[in-house]
C-alpha cells in the first residue's frame, strides 16, 4: 500500500473515533499525580458539564494505578460550579495499593479552589462463582427508535408549537454532544405536561472507541451517565418554575465489561424529592442484558418562587 493511501486511512480512522476519546478525556500530565483537562464543549448552562468533570477525575486516577487494575466504584461531590474559561487542575492523592485494591482521591481545582471531590476505587479483575443481577426492563431495539434529534425535529414541524419552544428546540438542537440518544419512553417536547419521575433511552458514545483499554469505556461511561440524569426528578414538578437545577453528588458502580460506543439501555428513576433535593437511581445496561453500571445521584433544584425558609440571595 502506498504512504499516502495509509496516511488517508490513518486520518480516516482517527475521524470516526469518539471526540469524547481523542480531546475530552485526554488530560496533559503536568506533574506526578497532577493533570489539567480542558473542556471543547460547554452546556447553555455556562458552569461545565458535571459529567465531564466525572470522567476526567476517573481518568486522572486511571493514570496512577498499575496495569489490570479497573475501576470497580467512585463517589463524587461538585461543590462549586466550573468555570469553563479556565482549564480544570486534577490533584490525585494515592490513598492505598493493596494486593486486589488501590484506591484514589482527587481533587478537581480551578482558581486555586476545589470544585469537585471524588475517591476511586479500583480492582484487580477477580472472578467470583457467587453472581447475581436483576433483570433488564423490556425495550425496544435502538435500530428501530428515531434519534433524539429525529423526534425534535419531528416535534418542530408541530403547527401548534409557540414561536418560545420552537427557539428552545433548535438550540437544543445545535448542540454538538458527543453521545448519540434514542428516547424509548415518550418525550414530552411541549413544557408543562408533568411526567413519572422514569426515563428510558438507548446511549452511546458517539464515534469508535474500540476494544482495549477497559478503564477508557467506564470513564466514557461515567460522562455519559451524567447526561439528563437529574432533571429525571425534576419530571414530576415541571410546571413549577426552575431556576436552577445541579447535580450535587454522583456515584457510579461498574460490574461487568462493556463498550461504551455501543448501545446500552440507560433507566433512570427517581424514588424521592424534597428539601430542594432530588435522588436518581440510575443502571446502564448492555443490549444483551447483563447489568453494566448502577449510578445514583443528588441534585439540588431551585424554584423561581418563594418558598418557606429559603434564604433570599442578596443575604448568603
Ligand atoms: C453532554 C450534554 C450535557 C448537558 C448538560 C446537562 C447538565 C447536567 C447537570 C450538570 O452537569 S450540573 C453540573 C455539575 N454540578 C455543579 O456544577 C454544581 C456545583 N456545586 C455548586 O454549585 C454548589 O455545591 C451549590 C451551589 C449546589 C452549593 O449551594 P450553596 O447554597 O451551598 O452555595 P452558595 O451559597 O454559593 O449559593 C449558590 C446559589 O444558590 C442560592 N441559594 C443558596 N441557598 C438557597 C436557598 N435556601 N434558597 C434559594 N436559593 C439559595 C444562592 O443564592 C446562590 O444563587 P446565585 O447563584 O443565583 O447567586
Amino acid at each position: 500500500m502506498s504512504d499516502v493511501k495509509e496516511q488517508q486511512e490513518e486520518e480516516e480512522e482517527k475521524d470516526l473515533r469518539s471526540v469524547l476519546v481523542t480531546s475530552v478525556l485526554t488530560l496533559e500530565k503536568i506533574d506526578q499525580g497532577l493533570y489539567r483537562g480542558s473542556h471543547p464543549w460547554v452546556p447553555r448552562s455556562n458552569t461545565l458539564f458535571g459529567g465531564q468533570i466525572v470522567g476526567q477525575a476517573l481518568v486522572a486516577a486511571g493514570l496512577t494505578v498499575g496495569k489490570g487494575l479497573h475501576a470497580h466504584s467512585l463517589h463524587c461531590y461538585f461543590v462549586r460550579p466550573g468555570d469553563p474559561r479556565v482549564p480544570v487542575l486534577y490533584q490525585v492523592d494515592l490513598v492505598r495499593d493493596g494486593r486486589s485494591f488501590s484506591v484514589r482521591s482527587v481533587r478537581a481545582v480551578q482558581h486555586g479552589l476545589a470544585i469537585f471531590v471524588c475517591q476511586a476505587s479500583f480492582q484487580l479483575d477477580q472472578p467470583s462463582p457467587m453472581e447475581h443481577q436483576c433483570c433488564m426492563p423490556e425495550a425496544p431495539l435502538p435500530e428501530s427508535l428515531l434519534t433524539w434529534a429525529e423526534l425534535i425535529d419531528k416535534a418542530m414541524r408541530d403547527p401548534l408549537l409557540s414561536e418560545r419552544h420552537r427557539l428552545g428546540l433548535s438550540k437544543i438542537l445545535a448542540k454538538d454532544v458527543p453521545i448519540e440518544i434514542r428516547p424509548v419512553l415518550p418525550i414530552d417536547y411541549v413544557p408543562g405536561t408533568p411526567l413519572e419521575p422514569r426515563q428510558l433511552f438507548w446511549v452511546r458514545a458517539k464515534g469508535h472507541i474500540g476494544e482495549g483499554d477497559m478503564n477508557m469505556h467506564r470513564c466514557v461511561a461515567a460522562y455519559i451517565s451524567d447526561y439528563s440524569f437529574v432533571r429525571t426528578a425534576w419530571h414530576p414538578h415541571v410546571r413549577m418554575p426552575m431556576r436552577s437545577m445541579a447535580s450535587l453528588d454522583h456515584s457510579l458502580w461498574f460490574h461487568a465489561p462493556f463498550r461504551a460506543d455501543e448501545w446500552m439501555l440507560y433507566e433512570c428513576e427517581s424514588p424521592w424529592a424534597g428539601s430542594s433535593r432530588g435522588l436518581v437511581l440510575g443502571r446502564l445496561w448492555r443490549r444483551d442484558g447483563t447489568l453494566a453500571v448502577s449510578c445514583a445521584q443528588e441534585g439540588v433544584f431551585r424554584l423561581r418562587q418563594k418558598t418557606p425558609g429559603a434564604v433570599p440571595a442578596s443575604k448568603l
